[in-house]
């Protein structure tokens, strides 16, 4: 069965670190990663972004600048929420424990450049096929 979801992942940025929550249960769990959740029905992505921000950060964002777009396939299941944050210099960014396709993007988030890419994954710890690009604008 394929399901569809809308996710946001909000990055929390200085120029030299980056503020990463640790998931504390759920899907994902026990990995580093920026703040963000499933875009509930009758909301923007925008808004779903600010509303996630703010459940698991306890941040309120003024504004919002698009970095990427990227498109998970997953070979099994998906989860829940809960966030531990800290700053990380851009430098010593935790990324063994964080998802696997992180460090293949981070580099061109921290660049401060746009980027598109498609994963997919067997279980959650295996790319089994991924594309990625810089981009001048983000697909629709
Ligand atoms: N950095 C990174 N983040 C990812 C990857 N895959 C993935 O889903 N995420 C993000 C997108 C979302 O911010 C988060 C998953 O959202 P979630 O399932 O916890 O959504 P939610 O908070 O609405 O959860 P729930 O309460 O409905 O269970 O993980 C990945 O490969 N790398």
């Amino acid at each position: 069965m394929v399901v569809n979801k809308v996710l946001t992942l909000v990055m929390i940025r200085e120029a030299r670190r980056v503020l990463l929550g640790m998931k504390k249960r759920g899907f994902g769990q026990g990995r580093w990663n920026g703040f963000g959740g499933k875009v509930e029905q009758g909301e923007t992505i925008l808004q779903g972004a600010l509303r996630e921000l703010h459940e698991e950060s306890g941040l309120t964002a003024r504004h919002l600048t698009e970095i990427g777009r990227l498109v998970f396939r997953f070979e099994g299941d998906p989860q829940l929420l809960e966030m531990r944050p800290c700053w990380f210099p851009v430098d010593k960014i935790p990324f063994d424990k964080m998802w696997p396709d992180d460090k293949l993007w981070f580099p061109i988030f921290l660049e401060g450049k746009l980027f598109s890419g498609e994963f997919t994954f067997e279980g959650h710890d295996k790319i089994l096929d991924y594309t990625l690009s810089q981009v001048k604008k983000l697909p629709m």
